[in-house]
């Protein structure tokens, strides 16, 4: 059963950040991501004067509860939209002037609906260029707490970094959601805190988080869900080929492993086990119509292979796509085309018609990590196909060329 070591998961990392340094004593996190993305967190977190210790395995970082150590200081989020909407939320709640700026990508894309509750809640925030955008300064005070109504339909990254912030307010806060996108990783969130000492309470889309702080502890970080796709994809597209990824099953906190879910209907073979999960390549390859708004980081693996299924491949609702490392809706179609599929875009959807891809095209990156990774597991069954940045991958998984270079053939 050849098994694949991927790297942790990203989201898992920031969050385990924000706690640990917002917790009262030591946390220890076990195997967590090292990457462009989680590095600028950890970046960011001794920037605004947090310790972080790190050993090649582990990292431990010394909690204050109080906030950041420092009065003054300017934290760059790098591309990691994780970063720049949790750690200018972890600041509010401290006593001090602290700037944020991000990369150009990072810039354009959407922060008002967290920006707006954050000074609804008093927090005295404001924009250096455009309203609801980096750059921006946080004049920090402490956050009372009290209700918010908050619009998560673009990013659920909103809601998870006011949840976060919530045991650090001094009444605890009650959060009215009116839309809410990539559900699953409010649960990873609402689990992790759990993890930290902290049980939110939620009535249908208001949710009451407590205040009183969090619990520091030693935290073990899931292998990355959206990372372990494109090995799974790499399986469902070569008949006998299998994968297995451990320590990501039943028990994961990440919802995008629900992408096994989508390989499986269109004809793998999948087995999720308790601590592992396995997908074997039949050979069948059907198309599918599937609503990814809950798993969007997932939708360009798919795009990437459905040229290979016997049928169109339609995805829907996955409009928020448009607002990530790039608008990977218009990529993913821009690369597919580049190949010769045939593909046709709305505002939140894409469809692909089946077609061999052309061989010998170069991939365009649009400096997205996930456009190069999703178009390496088309390479599987496309010569010569080369990529204008291929090192964009450093943002989630700087090994990632030599680790797809080395899969298990299919046996
Ligand atoms: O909370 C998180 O860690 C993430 C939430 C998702 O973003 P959106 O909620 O903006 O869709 C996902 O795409 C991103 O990669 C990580
Ligand atoms: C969208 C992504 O990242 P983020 O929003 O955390 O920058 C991603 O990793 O696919």
């Amino acid at each position: 059963m050849p098994a694949v070591d991927i790297p942790g998961s990203k989201s898992i990392t920031a969050r385990a950040l924000f706690l640990a340094a917002a917790a009262d004593g030591v946390t220890t996190l076990v195997r967590p991501l090292r990457s462009d993305d989680t590095e600028g967190f950890s970046e960011g977190l001794t920037r605004l004067g947090y310790r972080v210790g790190r050993t090649p395995d582990t990292w431990q970082i010394d909690g204050r509860p109080q906030g950041p150590a420092r009065a003054e200081a300017d934290v760059f989020c790098r591309d990691g939209a994780t970063t720049a909407r949790f750690l200018p939320t972890l600041a509010a709640a401290g006593h001090g002037t602290y700037r944020f700026d991000a990369s150009p990508q990072m810039r354009r894309r959407p922060l008002g609906p967290l920006t707006r509750a954050l000074r609804d809640l008093g927090v005295d925030l404001r924009h250096g260029e455009a309203e609801g955008h980096h750059p921006l300064t946080v004049h920090a005070a402490g956050v009372e707490g009290g209700e918010v109504s908050l619009d998560a339909g673009q990013s659920s990254q909103y809601l998870t970094a006011l949840l976060l912030l919530g045991p650090l307010t001094r009444t605890g806060l009650r959060i009215r959601v009116t839309d809410l996108v990539s559900a699953p990783y409010v649960e990873i969130t609402l689990a992790m805190m759990r993890a930290f000492g902290v049980d939110v309470v939620r009535d249908g889309t208001v949710y009451d988080v407590p205040p009183g702080g969090y619990r520091a502890t030693t935290y073990a970080v899931e292998p990355d869900a959206s990372t372990a796709s494109y090995f799974f994809a790499a399986a469902a597209v070569t008949p006998g080929r299998e994968i297995t990824v451990p320590g990501l099953g039943a028990d994961a906190l990440q919802g995008d492993l629900r992408f096994v879910e989508v390989l499986r209907r269109m004809g793998a073979e999948v087995t999720v086990a308790k601590d592992r999960t396995t997908v074997r390549g039949t050979g069948e390859l059907r198309g599918l119509t599937v609503n990814m708004r809950d798993i969007s980081d997932t939708m360009p693996t798919l795009a990437a292979i459905a040229p290979f299924a016997s049928g169109p491949v339609r995805i829907e609702d996955v409009a928020n796509a448009r607002v990530k490392e790039c608008d990977r809706l218009e990529a993913c179609a821009d690369n597919l085309r580049r190949l010769g599929v045939d593909v046709l875009t709305g505002p939140d959807r894409i469809e692909i018609r089946p077609g061999k891809p052309a061989p010998g095209v170069e991939i365009k990156s649009f400096g997205d990590h996930r456009i190069v990774m999703s178009f390496a597991v088309t390479a599987l069954r496309t010569p010569g196909l080369t990529y204008d940045d291929p090192g964009c991958v450093r943002k989630t998984f700087p090994g990632f060329h030599d680790a797809f270079a080395t899969l298990p053939t299919a046996g």
